[in-house]
């Protein structure tokens, strides 16, 4: 994995690397997490002078909270500092912490006081960070209630109060963020579930902390580095057989859109040649706005892709059964999304095909089809969704997309990535067959498995966030034009891939 890649650590990850680095560590890490809080603070009231409001809670993260206290009030910025924690129960770093702010001359406050009159420069969070284990109630989920209707810049210190770090959840209530300043690396939690509507603006400090030399991260966020390899102009002397041969199969009846625009989306990037098979007898043999498209049976589909995605708007029935399982037995990349995943979700002989392939298989899942095929029901995937991302990727012996706020591609050899590229307004009807479509264009033009996956699902991201930067959207944006918008950001990629001589 490339050094520039983020990687993103588990609280027990985050934990391990304290462990290690804290014995030895000068100045101590709480030290350097409240100064760099301060710098923070700092950058965000440049244009705002005035008093800075610090929450501080009864752990560590409110030991962070007094030491960015006690830097700010040392560079005579004018602060306040709200703590009712027990000082006999805090950790011996927070102890010290608030030993050092009564030191300085600091004050403390039990209860939230009112703003001054020009109102707070700054509010930080310094509540609860990744030790937090419980849902907020009583007078901490009022206070981070009354925080949130401040208008004005607020800072999360490491993680926003009430978020859990591992999977994103509110437990309780939680801080909203205008940014959130992290210490040590990512965590799951800031990128997935309900973290991304709560941290903001999002800062990595490591403290200074050499990760790679502690720690392998469990998990990364995907950016274009890590498939930048594949990222190659084609040679002059091409033709259409370089370029694979996709085949796309679903479009039930009232469902002929779903396979279409896979189809089209394959085409659009730069698959040679597109198959596609309405399952529908009454389907129409030609699509008139995509006439490039090939419009075959299941049959002389499956017979002649070099890669396929089956179940957009497949259906449930016999024929879709029978489709599905001679696609299991192919030893080809197979894309499977919506019905298939429902027809493999219900029976043992798909299953058991599906883990005896050789040939990658490509799950795509969102959090209702996870669940499913977990034998247990969305909630529960949200309430992990790393965890249930690498669950299906060991049962299914595939690569695994589980689709949502922060889509978790999770690989079978059990690390895990996390997409950061995309919007709201992707929640819409045929963005997922966009999506399976884009894959499989790639894996029918020989891509790795796992490179194309990271790619598609950044991609198609990245193409929706550029529209949306356009005024196209976000909200009534269309699959196809994500369709569209996808073949200029790849083309893109692969120009700025290869300047200085990459
Ligand atoms: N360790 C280090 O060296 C470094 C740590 N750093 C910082 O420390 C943070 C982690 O600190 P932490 O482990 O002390 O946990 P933290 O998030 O402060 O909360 C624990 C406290 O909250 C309490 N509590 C929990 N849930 C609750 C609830 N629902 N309602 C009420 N209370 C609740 C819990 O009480 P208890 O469960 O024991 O009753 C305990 O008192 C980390 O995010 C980073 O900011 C940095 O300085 C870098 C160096
Ligand atoms: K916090």
């Amino acid at each position: 994995m490339s050094d520039s890649v983020q990687p993103v650590f588990t609280v027990a990850g985050i934990r391990g690397i304290e462990n290690r680095v804290m014995p030895s560590a000068d100045p101590p890490l709480m030290e350097r997490a409240g100064r760099a809080a301060a710098e923070e603070a700092f950058r965000l009231t440049m244009e705002r002078p005035g008093r800075v409001l610090i929450v501080c809670g009864p752990g560590n993260n409110g030991g962070d909270g007094l030491v960015m206290a006690r830097r700010l009030l040392q560079a005579k910025r004018e602060v306040t500092v709200v703590f009712d924690g027990d000082l006999a129960r805090l950790p011996a770093d927070a102890a010290a912490a608030y030993v050092a702010w009564r030191g300085a001359g600091g004050k403390v406050e039990t209860e939230l006081p009112p703003p001054p009159e020009e109102g707070w420069a700054l509010i930080a969070d310094a509540l609860f960070g990744i030790g937090l284990e419980r849902p907020l109630t009583g007078h901490y989920a009022a206070w981070i209630e009354s925080l949130n209707s401040f208008n004005v810049p607020r800072l999360a210190i490491d993680i926003p109060s009430g978020i859990d770090a591992d999977t994103g959840k509110v437990l309780g209530t939680a801080f909203r963020a205008t940014h959130t300043l992290t210490f040590i690396a990512l965590k799951p939690g800031l990128l997935t579930l309900d973290g991304p509507d709560h941290v903001g603006n999002l800062i990595v400090r490591t403290l200074d902390i050499d990760i790679a030399e502690h720690a392998r991260p469990p998990g990364h966020v995907i950016d274009t580095t890590l498939f930048r390899d594949q990222l190659k102009p084609r040679l002059n002397n091409s033709h259409k057989g370089d370029f694979g041969e996709v085949g796309v199969i679903g479009g039930a009846r009232g469902m002929n859109g779903a396979a279409l625009l896979a189809a089209r989306a394959a085409l659009k990037l730069g698959a040679g040649r597109v198959l596609v098979s309405l399952v529908d007898e009454r389907a129409p043999s030609v699509d008139l706005i995509q006439p490039e498209l090939m419009l075959r049976t299941p049959e002389q589909v499956l017979a002649q892709a070099n890669a396929l995605a089956v179940g957009p708007g497949l259906g449930l029935d016999e024929r879709a059964k029978a489709i599905l399982g001679e696609a299991l037995a192919l030893e080809r990349p197979l894309v499977l999304d919506a019905d298939a995943l429902t027809l493999l979700a219900q029976d043992d002989d798909f299953q058991r095909l599906c883990h005896d392939r050789s040939a990658p298989t490509l799950i795509t899942p969102h959090p209702g089809e996870a669940g499913r095929l977990l034998g247990t029901d969305p909630f529960a995937v949200q309430h992990d969704r790393v965890g249930a991302a690498v669950e299906l990727s060991q049962r299914y012996r595939s690569l695994v997309l589980l689709k949502g706020c922060g889509s978790v591609i999770a690989l079978p050899d059990q690390r895990w990535l996390i997409n950061t590229t995309g919007h709201p307004g992707m929640a819409s009807g045929g963005m997922g067959d966009v999506l399976s479509g884009l894959l499989v264009a790639l894996l029918a033009q020989r891509w790795p498995a796992e490179s194309a996956l990271l790619a598609a699902t950044h991609l198609h991201g990245a193409a929706a966030d550029r529209l949306a930067r356009e005024g196209v959207g976000p909200i009534g944006l269309t699959a196809g034009e994500v369709c569209e918008a996808s073949r200029g950001v790849f083309n893109g990629w692969i120009v700025q891939a290869n300047q200085n001589g990459h």
